[in-house]
């Protein structure tokens, strides 16, 4: 991994019985930057944030974090070092308000267990009253003020998709793995998501991993980007210097027999 670096994998890869999600694929990931994975339906972008917030194993390779190998490591032990992510599914607690998704976002800052907020119930009550001041900023970030006492379950899919950014920022990450945050979106939605995603990255400072299939977007607001195909590594760089790649033009315009699978 390089010095700029803020994550890196090393020759991940990953198989479920015969299917190969992941092969040998090697990533750096800049730190401060926005760097996004593109690829078609099962060319293994999943799997490969599943590997760097530790929710499936590789089958070999590595995954560092600011010089710390993280390979084996659980989620929460990972997310505590300072790596959230977002889902493709939106993953909220629908019967919960906004404020308590995003409450719970913040679990993996909270120091006081339940036996210890019982002994000792004044330092506890110091502790919530701080991670709800850090909370109700992050719903003034996001614009969320007005809906901060709505269900969940109750808000449209381009406000839902913003609460689950809004609970992945909560736990204060160094990085933040978005799985499709623009996907299903229409174009208004998908402008603010866009916006939103360059604001948590260049006034916050979160280094943010990407996954996203409208290029227009991913052209936009990328400082790097990886193209994936059928778990390999096809061309990694700038946008324009993806956009050129001929293993890229071939795959997206099937200038080949492969006729544009992306
Ligand atoms: N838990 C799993 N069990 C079995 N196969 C899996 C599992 N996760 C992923 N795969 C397989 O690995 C391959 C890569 O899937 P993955 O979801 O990583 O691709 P993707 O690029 O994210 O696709 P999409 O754009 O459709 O989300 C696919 O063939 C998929 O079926």
């Amino acid at each position: 991994m390089d010095d700029v670096s803020i994550l890196g994998v090393a020759t991940l890869s990953k198989k479920f019985g015969g299917v190969t999600a992941v092969q040998d694929v090697s990533v750096d990931v800049p730190r401060g930057g926005i760097l996004s994975i593109i690829g078609p339906n099962g060319a293994g972008k999943t799997s490969l944030l599943n590997m760097i917030s530790g929710f499936y194993r590789p089958d070999t390779g590595r995954v560092v974090l600011e010089g710390q190998d993280i390979t084996q490591m659980k989620p929460s032990d990972i997310a505590a070092l300072g790596i959230a992510r977002t889902f493709q599914n939106i993953a909220l607690f629908s019967g919960l308000t906004v404020l308590d998704n995003l409450m719970l976002g913040r679990h993996v800052r909270m120091k006081a267990g339940v036996l210890s907020s019982v002994i000792y119930w004044g330092m506890a009550q110091k502790e919530d009253i701080a991670h709800r001041e850090a909370v109700e900023e992050i719903i003034e970030f996001l614009n969320l003020q007005d809906l901060r006492k709505q269900q969940s379950a109750s808000l449209s899919y381009g406000l839902r998709k913003r609460v689950e950014l809004g609970r992945a920022l909560a736990s204060e990450p160094k990085v933040l793995l978005l799985d499709e945050p623009m996907g299903g979106m229409n174009q208004d939605e998908k402008e603010d998501m866009a916006r939103y995603v360059l604001d948590v990255n260049q006034e916050r400072g979160v280094t943010v991993v990407l996954i996203e299939h409208d290029m227009g977007v991913v052209m936009d607001i990328s400082d790097k980007i990886v193209v994936l195909d059928r778990g390999r590594c096809i061309a990694t760089g700038t946008p324009d210097e993806v956009q050129r790649h001929p293993k890229v033009v071939e795959a997206y315009l099937g200038t080949s027999k492969s006729g544009g699978r992306l």
